[in-house]
């Protein structure tokens, strides 16, 4: 308005270059009149707050919506000018800490007792001094309006180009606030920032000469044209006004009050912030010296975590990384552990836990898990607590004021991710035990479940990224016995820990024997066969049998309960208490062994158990490590037998094919049971690390075997295989392509031995010769089988392929095979042409495994 007002009277160009030669600003005769009547009803008034102050001011003084009650204007007018007026402007309003000297940048609102601060030291801000002026001019006020441009004009300040500039405001500076506050106005100020009063003429493109733009302000019916529809002497037409008037004075006090409000919340969030920042300050600082006292007395505190581990666990030598992985969390420094099942993990927070003072909270994703080491270590005599959904209240009420009291001799704290992430008590709990300085770790157990890319991704692990932000000061060790990479790689970025020491122990368990064992074809020969090795080679020892599904496990334990063995089935569907007799039985061998889904694993802690026998593969490689990797504990020799046939794959398939990287995963497994070489390089090779030969002493089938394996060139049955998805009419299953290739083979076809149909389909699909489709079933995807990557390679003849036999078996081959198992020694990715192949590799002709499947020819494009 202010600005309008000039253009009109200071050949200030508002419009810019474009702008009409009239440019009016209309302004509706009721419309001005309602305004009135709502500046009426507010004045005059006491100056509170700088927004209404300013406001007002810039409202009296603007012609279109003066208040035609000169007195009260002017009364108004009068008192605000008595309060706020200064020699370089207007104050905003006051006792207004706004821009002063003494301001506090980070606060926007002060109780009146800190306002008494700003007293006499305002700033001062000229544009009330410019409206005062056009307000002059408007009344024709000729002397009063000079004056108030002198006024104006005195305050002015010059750019660099010699332009005039209005300061925003004028300041008292910090060294003449106290002068100012004994003297008011006795103090030269400062201008603040500067705004523009005249454009530059740069800036400003010339005006047509002929061309005066005008701003007309319409402030009566006559000048803005008669209009019979206003009729201001109807009585609704005042008593609608006189509604509104009340509405608006109602309005103004809520806002007093809601602004009020405002204000105390405002500063009650200061004081709180103030009061939490001292106490956080204060846990610096102890936690800072405790540091500093664990660097200085390391050595001090090795050989205490040594007497704690053979007073507590018998345990007189620690395993690598133990110590180091101790070492760090008391330290204070994030730690991620690396270390396979049953490595003694567990160890490396809870001799922390008991060797340091302060609470370590252990987030774990099982609570049979939890149940079981927390009754382990009550019995160890350890002050330890659980967590849970199912924890009563009143304990749990206690659980969480002793994680703050400085008395209390609680040391560790099990609670499960849900917990940390939905009970507000809990997270409270933490708080106040980080505010206390009592919170001495966040153990993560399992912490592969934080990243997505992981084999057991929980959601409720996501809450834990916000840990490292809450808690800065405390230290997150993470634990876990499988992570690839890229696994790690994501728990850091989720966990935000930048300067995390991740600590790896090879993921090699030399005690482990993997053996991959040809399934039967029917459920009770596959029975027949796990029953003779529970009977046979396990006799006597304690194992599990890992079965892919409820029913699997359902079906199994029928067959075998002819066997008279000491068994029983495990799955999520048995009763809670039904699943904890079973396993207490376990433990306490009275069974022999559990046949159980993966519902059964995650934390069991049974130190003997001898063989892990699977009926069906694993969904990943990482899951069958981990499942393995529950025999053996104790270090001594245990058995993992993988028992494979291929149909099983798409069992594996239909469930993992809806996960972006499922597909992938299943088919590794599929490589590892298929591999005729080192089960353990196989293994390390999928974690990224490499076992050489020698490494596995002969402790997987494949090293320990006397046979050796022998490339066959099978390209003749896959071209037969093609030919008949080449020919369908529908999509063909797994089983559909064998029936009709047993039906329609070949002589040459029905001399394979028993089994290789099978396989050879099957290599296929590992090598992409073949690839799966799914499409919706009645209850899961069906997967069909149609022609992969490879297959035009392979009809046209420039693409081999070869499949490793063992050499009893090489006899059915021996007639039909084209190229001997001298050519097969070459990799696609090398590209070596065939013959140079058959000459390198005759001498190793007979010699065993590890040899790519697929030879390319020279002249193949792959
Ligand atoms: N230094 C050690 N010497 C001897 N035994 C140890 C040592 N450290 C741990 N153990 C034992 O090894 C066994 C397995 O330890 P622990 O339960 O901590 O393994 P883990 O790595 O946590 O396994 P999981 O991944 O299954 O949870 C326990 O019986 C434990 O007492």
């Amino acid at each position: 308005m202010a600005k309008s007002a000039l253009v009109a009277i200071r050949d200030l160009n508002l419009f810019g270059a474009q702008g009409g030669e009239r440019s009016v600003i209309c302004v509706p005769p009721d419309m001005s009149r309602q305004c009135n009547r709502v500046i009426q009803a507010i004045l005059p008034r006491g100056s509170k707050s700088k927004e209404f102050d300013s406001s007002v001011w810039s409202i009296i003084t603007y012609p279109a919506f003066a208040v035609e009650n000169d007195e009260l204007r002017n009364l108004t007018k009068e008192s605000l000018k008595k309060n706020l007026e200064g020699n370089y402007g207007y104050k905003r309003f006051l006792l207004d800490g706004y821009k002063t000297a003494l301001e506090d940048k980070f606060r926007l609102h002060y109780n009146l007792g800190e306002l008494r601060n700003f007293e006499g030291i305002e700033c001062e801000w000229p544009i009330y001094f410019i409206y005062e002026w056009i307000d002059e001019l408007f009344s024709k006020n000729t002397d009063k309006a000079i004056a108030m441009q002198a006024k104006v004009e005195k305050l002015m300040v010059t750019d660099e180009d010699g332009y005039p500039l209005v300061p925003e405001f004028y300041f008292v500076p910090s060294e003449r606030v106290k002068g100012e506050k004994l003297l008011n106005g006795s103090q030269i100020r400062l201008c603040g920032a500067q705004v523009l009063c005249k454009k530059k003429a740069s800036s400003c493109p010339a005006m047509p000469t002929n061309a005066s733009q005008e701003v007309v302000i319409v402030n009566s019916d006559e000048e803005f044209g008669s209009n019979d529809e206003f009729d201001d002497d109807t009585d609704d037409e005042m008593e609608l006004a006189s509604l509104d008037s009340d509405l608006a004075s109602i309005k103004s006090k809520i806002d007093r009050l809601v602004e009020q409000r405002e204000t105390i919340l405002a500063k009650k969030r200061v004081v709180l912030d103030r009061v939490k920042e001292k106490k956080c300050r204060q846990t610096s600082r102890e936690i800072a010296s405790q540091r500093a006292k664990t660097n200085i007395i390391a050595p001090l505190m090795e050989a205490k975590l040594k007497k704690l581990a053979d007073q507590y666990y018998g345990i007189k030598e620690f395993r690598p990384l133990q110590l180091e992985t101790m070492l760090t969390t008391l330290k204070g420094e994030d730690c991620i552990l690396i270390m396979p099942t049953g490595g003694g993990k567990s160890l490396t927070f809870q001799l922390p836990a008991l060797a340091a003072p302060g609470i370590s909270v252990v987030v774990s994703p099982l609570i049979s898990l939890m149940e079981d080491q927390v009754s382990a270590l009550k019995k160890q005599g350890f002050e330890v607590a659980m967590v849970t959904s199912a924890t009563p209240q009143p304990e749990q009420a206690k659980i969480l004021r002793n994680m703050a009291d400085p008395n209390s001799k609680l040391k560790l704290v099990y609670v499960t991710p849900e917990k940390i992430s939905k009970a507000k008590r809990f997270q409270s709990a933490m708080e106040k035990s980080y505010e206390a300085g009592m919170l001495a770790r966040i153990v993560i157990d399992e912490v592969h479940c934080v990243s997505q890319w992981g084999h057991d991704f929980r959601p409720d692990y996501k809450i834990l990224g916000t840990m490292k932000r809450q808690y800065p000061n405390t230290p997150i060790l993470g634990l876990t016995a499988t992570a690839t990479e890229k696994v790690l790689a994501d728990v850091l970025s989720v966990l935000h820990l930048s300067h995390c020491k991740p600590l790896r122990a090879g993921f090699n368990r030399p005690n482990l024997f993997y053996e991959v064992m040809e399934k039967a074809a029917n459920p009770p020969a596959v029975a027949s066969q796990i029953a003779d090795l529970i009977k046979g080679r396990f006799a006597g020892q304690s194992g599990l049998v890992y079965c892919f599904s409820r029913n699997d496990c359902e079906v199994v334990m029928s067959h075998l309960s002819k066997y008279n063995l000491k068994v029983a089935y495990y799955h999520a569907a048995l009763s809670v208490q039904e699943r904890k007799e079973i396993h207490h039985k376990w433990l306490r061998n009275e069974l022999q062994c559990i046949v159980a889904t993966i519902a059964f694993g995650m934390g069991i802690d049974k130190h003997d158990v001898r063989f892990i026998i699977h009926h069906t593969i694993s969904k990943s490689v990482e899951n069958y490590y981990q499942e393995s990797g529950r025999a053996g504990r104790d270090g001594q020799e245990a058995q993992c037998v993988l028992m494979f046939t291929p149909s099983d794959l798409f069992k594996i398939t239909s469930m993992t094919c809806q996960d972006s990287s499922g597909i992938g995963k299943s088919y590794e497994v599929l490589g590892f049971a298929l591999s005729s070489g080192c089960r353990r390089a196989a293994l390390a090779q999928h974690f990224g690390e490499h076992v050489g030969a020698t490494e596995c002493k002969r402790m997987c089938d494949n090293c320990r075997s006397t046979v050796p394996f022998v490339k066959q060139d099978v390209t003749y049955y896959v071209q037969e295989v093609l030919e008949i998805i080449n020919k369908k009419e529908k999509d063909l299953t797994f089983a559909m392509i064998i029936a009709e290739w047993k039906s329609k083979r070949s002589e040459k076809t029905k001399k394979l031995a028993p089994g290789y149909l099978d396989k050879i389909i099957i290599h296929c699909l590992k090598e992409g010769i073949l690839k799966e489709k799914f499409k919706a079933g009645m209850y899961k995807p069906i997967s069909y089988c149609e022609e992969g990557h490879y297959t035009r390679a392979v009809k046209s003849g420039t693409l081999k392929v070869y499949l490793d036999i063992p050499t009893p078996h090489t006899a059915q081959f021996i007639a039909t095979s084209a190229i001997s198992a001298a050519s097969a020694s070459v990799s696609s990715e090398k590209k070596v042409p065939t013959h140079s192949v058959l000459m390198k590799s005759k001498s190793k002709s007979t010699s065993t495994k590890k040899r790519k499947a697929i030879v390319f020819d020279s002249d193949s494009d792959g």
